[in-house]
């Protein structure tokens, strides 16, 4: 085991990059992990039967260690792990999934509030889902979080399809931006290659 710097490649997430659809089929026969992540508005990965040590990064929200970007390498999503900070040998690597993907879980099982799933928000996500019920639920509306990482965010026009899902990881990154410039998606581009 190695020291791993702040800012370096982690890896890639892997796995088969499956429609929505059939993402849609596979979740429901899936038990309470999900290794789905979505890498745009149409495909996600899942590395559920295939994928490598990335699939294994848990999540954390107050104190995550790397960071996940879609990056857009030579007109393909794909998704790479960056670290935030210095991490030492023997840490767990964690990332941020997003608030959305232990809401919806806590939508789905009974006692999620003892998991440590804040009641307000799931309140709040509960009235979100009856609003995309009764009222059309318009463009997708995916946008930046203002955060350089370009952290993907749950859109409306998800939250209405997810009704009937289960939860993903990240979802919906800025499709049209062209990261081929970034040193990870060059890394990403080198192991290709190589
Ligand atoms: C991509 S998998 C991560 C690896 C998984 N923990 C395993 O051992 O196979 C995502 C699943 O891990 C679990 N998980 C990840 N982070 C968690 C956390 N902070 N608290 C509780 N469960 C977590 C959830 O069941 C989630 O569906």
């Amino acid at each position: 085991m190695e020291p791993i710097k702040k800012d370096r490649f982690i890896g890639e997430y892997t796995g088969e990059v499956i429609p929505e659809a059939e993402a849609d089929c596979r979740v429901t026969n899936y038990d309470s992990s999900s290794f789905l992540f979505e890498i745009n508005s149409s495909h996600e990965i899942d590395s559920t039967q295939y994928g490598n040590k990335t699939r294994y990064l848990n999540h954390s929200k107050a104190e995550p260690n790397c960071v996940s970007k879609v990056l857009l390498v030579n007109g393909i999503h794909r998704i790479a792990f960056r670290a935030l900070v210095d991490i030492e040998p023997g840490e767990e690597l964690l990332f941020n999934y997003g608030d959305s993907f232990f809401q919806f879980e806590a939508v789905e099982r009974e006692g999620a509030a003892e998991r440590g799933v804040i009641k307000n928000n799931l309140q709040r996500l509960k009235e979100t889902l009856t609003r995309t019920e009764t009222g059309p639920t318009g463009e997708d509306d995916a946008s930046s979080d203002g955060h350089d990482e370009r952290r993907p965010e749950m859109t409306t026009r998800r939250l209405s399809k997810l009704q009937s899902r289960r939860k993903r990881l990240l979802v919906i990154p800025d499709s049209d931006d062209e990261y081929s410039d970034d040193p990870v998606a060059a890394q990403l581009q080198r192991e290709r290659d190589t």
